[in-house]
């Protein structure tokens, strides 16, 4: 027993030495950090202090020297953390995001730009694109694929008739609970809320565990969550924001069908970011219908090997064209080899435009 007591003492004097050691180098990281927003300043007074670039490649440096025994992906998100108190000490960023508060796209901006961001709600994605075009805010947040908020194509539509800027990307693992507040009647819940697409994502789990529960659709999980408040024969499901957010207690945790259940999340703002080393580009494409449209627009990826992750088509708007396709490819807009596919494919098509050159996701 005595030498328990004795090592243990022993371990904390060694932790209180390295908690001083984290201390004064974070505190010399933050004056690093203000010193470069003083020569960025100096240079130019409306000067952006975030570089999104530059925050990847300091996760990515992190992750790859990590040697345990907290995981990579751990250490990057306290890392995260510093740089977004770092970069707050100068300015907080401020991000508009789909609301309302404690949605996952709320959690994908707090990801992304970490805790000492401002993030503001909106009641629909126009409206997140309208806050970055005015200037309102430096950054938007909105969810893009597998969306659980189910908005994807609404976003998709939204780019064609905006000069905005893809920026950045965050893909967030998405877990829902069944969450109940304390006037809830456990025994007694015969009605459950959510967003049709949570309800999508566990319509086993629900039809094993409440089959005879009325299942109603609302416009968020979030809003589900706080209905539960109110009613004591209501469940909601919802993620851990809008469980933290109304304090509902998880009656089932992670009942989503699928394990590996994601959300893309695209940041959107008005910068071209500069290459990171690792990084994706959206572009936007109009063909006209004619035979072996698809077909020309590919060739040039194929032939020149960039990896495109995803294609998606949308009815065009105007009557001129017939096709609006979406692509995502690997690359930078700045790397000569990508520079030479949009040139082939800006020939061969009606139209097209560059939504962005950006750092794959980080975390
Ligand atoms: C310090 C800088 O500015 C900001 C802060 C960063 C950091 O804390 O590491 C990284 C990039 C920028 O968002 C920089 O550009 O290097």
């Amino acid at each position: 027993m005595a030498d328990t007591s004795i090592n243990l003492d022993a371990l904390r004097q060694r932790i209180d030495q390295l908690d001083d050691d984290i201390l004064r180098l974070i505190s010399e990281r933050a004056d690093c950090a203000q010193q470069v927003a003083h020569i960025k300043l100096a240079e130019d007074e409306e000067a952006v202090f975030y570089r999104p670039e530059r925050e990847a490649q300091v996760l990515r440096r992190i992750m790859a020297l990590n040697k345990g025994p907290l995981d990579a992906e751990e250490m990057a998100r306290l890392f995260r953390e510093i740089m977004s108190a770092c970069l707050a000490l100068e300015k907080p960023i401020k991000v508009s995001y789909l609301g309302p508060e404690g949605t996952f796209t709320q959690q994908a901006a707090l990801k992304h730009f970490g805790e000492s961001a401002i993030s503001l709600p909106m009641a629909a994605i126009d409206e997140v694109f309208r806050e970055v075009e005015a200037g309102a805010v430096n950054y938007g947040v909105v969810p893009v694929e597998n969306s659980t908020e189910g908005v994807v194509n609404h976003t998709l539509d939204t780019f064609m008739d905006s000069s905005i800027r893809i920026c950045g990307e965050v893909v967030l693992r998405i877990h829902h609970h069944l969450l109940v507040s304390e006037t809830t009647r456990r025994d007694k819940v015969s009605r459950i809320y959510s967003h049709p697409q949570s309800f999508a994502q566990c319509r086993k789990w629900l039809d094993a565990h409440f089959p005879h529960a009325e299942r109603v659709p609302v416009a968020s999980n979030a809003e589900a969550a706080k209905l539960v408040k109110t009613e004591w024969h209501s469940a909601a499901i919802a993620g851990d924001m809008a469980a933290k957010l109304y304090n509902l207690e998880r009656v089932a945790e992670k009942i989503e069908d699928r394990p590996d259940n994601s959300t893309r999340f695209l940041i959107i703002g008005n910068q071209d970011i500069p290459m990171s080393g690792e990084d994706k580009t959206s572009i936007v494409v109009a063909m006209r219908n004619q035979p072996g449209a698809l077909h020309d627009l590919l060739e040039p990826f194929h032939r020149h090997q960039i990896d495109m992750t995803r294609l998606e088509t949308r009815p065009s708007r105007t009557g001129v064209w017939n096709y609006v396709f979406f692509i995502d490819f690997k690359g930078h807009r700045d790397e000569p080899r990508v520079t030479a596919v949009l040139e082939e494919v800006q020939l061969r098509a009606a139209e097209l435009r560059v939504l962005g050159s950006y750092p794959q996701g980080v975390l």
